[in-house]
């Protein structure tokens, strides 16, 4: 009788581990035997220097690379092109090269911020890109790079992440809401909000596939379910966090997104068609009412 073994894990190496997706994207990994983890800072692998990406790989041997790793303050970026671009662009070219010529597969996330927003029912991975600001042209050319020299890639677009930690709107809104009696809100600012960890689960859930064989290179959409606007997210967020405590906030007003000043124009719709990642891979868009009430329980818990 032949003896069964344990199949070697999946190593699975993360960029820019601190970040939101990635922090979530590594808990997970962590938890399913299936994977390696192999998280790493800027000080363990700078996206910026080509020396520093080899040396990592060098050392790691990944089966797969997932590029978490970007500059995404929106508005600084108008004035930060320089760094916008590094990160956005240049180092996902760098990227792309390294693990080209090693063969490793690339998973990279992108953004809605790539559209102009102007197609209300929202975008399918066809439809053609047009970005409003700098941070999306700089997304933008970083996925043309990293097709150019790494056929063997998954571009991931993603929207509206929010985590228990890290940068988000669902944090500011919170930080807000305790500090101010009124709160204003774009309801011309359509999308769909997604959980950093919900983006987790759907690159895992990938490599498997990929890593079994499944020949499904190229550019896919995932959003959490319903379509909303900045005022109804935040509505929820508000009307969830009074579940644990008073918040100083009495008024929510809806305001056109212009009112609120903000130095780049977002898209009208943000909305992703998700419907290809579905009939490829078999993944289903999950609530992000549900994800939101996880993550403002894990706030509270941490409180
Ligand atoms: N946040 C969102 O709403 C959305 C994000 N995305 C995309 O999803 C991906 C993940 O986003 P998110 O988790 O929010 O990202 P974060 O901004 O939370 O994390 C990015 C991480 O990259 C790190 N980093 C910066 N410079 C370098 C470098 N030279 N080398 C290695 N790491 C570096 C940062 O470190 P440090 O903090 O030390 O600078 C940070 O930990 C990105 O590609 C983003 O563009 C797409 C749509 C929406
Ligand atoms: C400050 C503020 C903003 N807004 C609105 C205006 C604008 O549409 C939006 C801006 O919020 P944020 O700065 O969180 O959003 P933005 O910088 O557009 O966040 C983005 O991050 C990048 C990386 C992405 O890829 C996107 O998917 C998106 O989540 O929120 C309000 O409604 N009320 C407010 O008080």
């Amino acid at each position: 009788m032949t003896e069964w073994t344990q199949p070697a894990p999946i190593k699975v190496l993360v960029t820019g581990c601190h970040g939101q997706v990635a922090h979530e994207l590594v808990a997970l990994g962590r938890l399913d035997s299936h994977f390696e983890m192999i998280p790493l800072d800027v000080n363990a692998m700078d996206v910026c220097s080509p020396d520093s990406i080899s040396a990592a790989l060098d050392t790691y041997l990944p089966d797969f690379v997932v590029n978490t790793a970007a500059f995404n303050k929106v508005d600084a970026a108008e004035h930060e092109h320089e760094k916008s671009f590094a990160l956005n662009r240049n180092a996902v070219g760098e990227l792309a090269k390294a693990c080209g010529a090693l063969s490793i597969p690339v998973v990279h996330l992108s953004t809605d911020h790539l559209f102009d927003g102007h197609y209300a029912s929202g975008y399918s991975e066809e439809d053609e890109v047009s970005p409003l600001g700098v941070f999306g042209e700089s997304k933008r050319q970083g996925e043309e790079l990293l097709r150019q020299y790494q056929p063997r890639h998954i571009i991931l677009r993603v929207s509206w992440i929010f985590s228990a930690r890290g940068d988000n709107y669902l944090l500011r809104m919170l930080h807000k809401a305790r500090t101010d009696c009124a709160i204003e809100a774009a309801d011309d600012r359509r999308g769909c909000p997604t959980s950093a960890a919900d983006v987790g689960r759907v690159i895992l859930a990938m490599i498997k596939q990929l890593h079994s064989g499944a020949d499904s290179w190229g550019t896919y959409h995932y959003c959490g379910a319903e379509v909303t606007t900045r005022y109804r997210f935040t509505e929820a967020i508000l009307a969830g966090a009074r579940q644990y405590e008073a918040l100083k906030t009495e008024e929510l007003v809806p305001v056109p997104s212009k009112a609120l000043h903000v130095e780049v124009e977002r898209p009208a719709s943000s909305v992703l068609k998700c419907k290809k990642l579905l009939s490829t891979f078999g993944i289903r868009q999950r609530p992000w009412r549900n994800e939101l009430a996880a993550v403002l329980r894990e706030i509270y818990r941490k409180e």
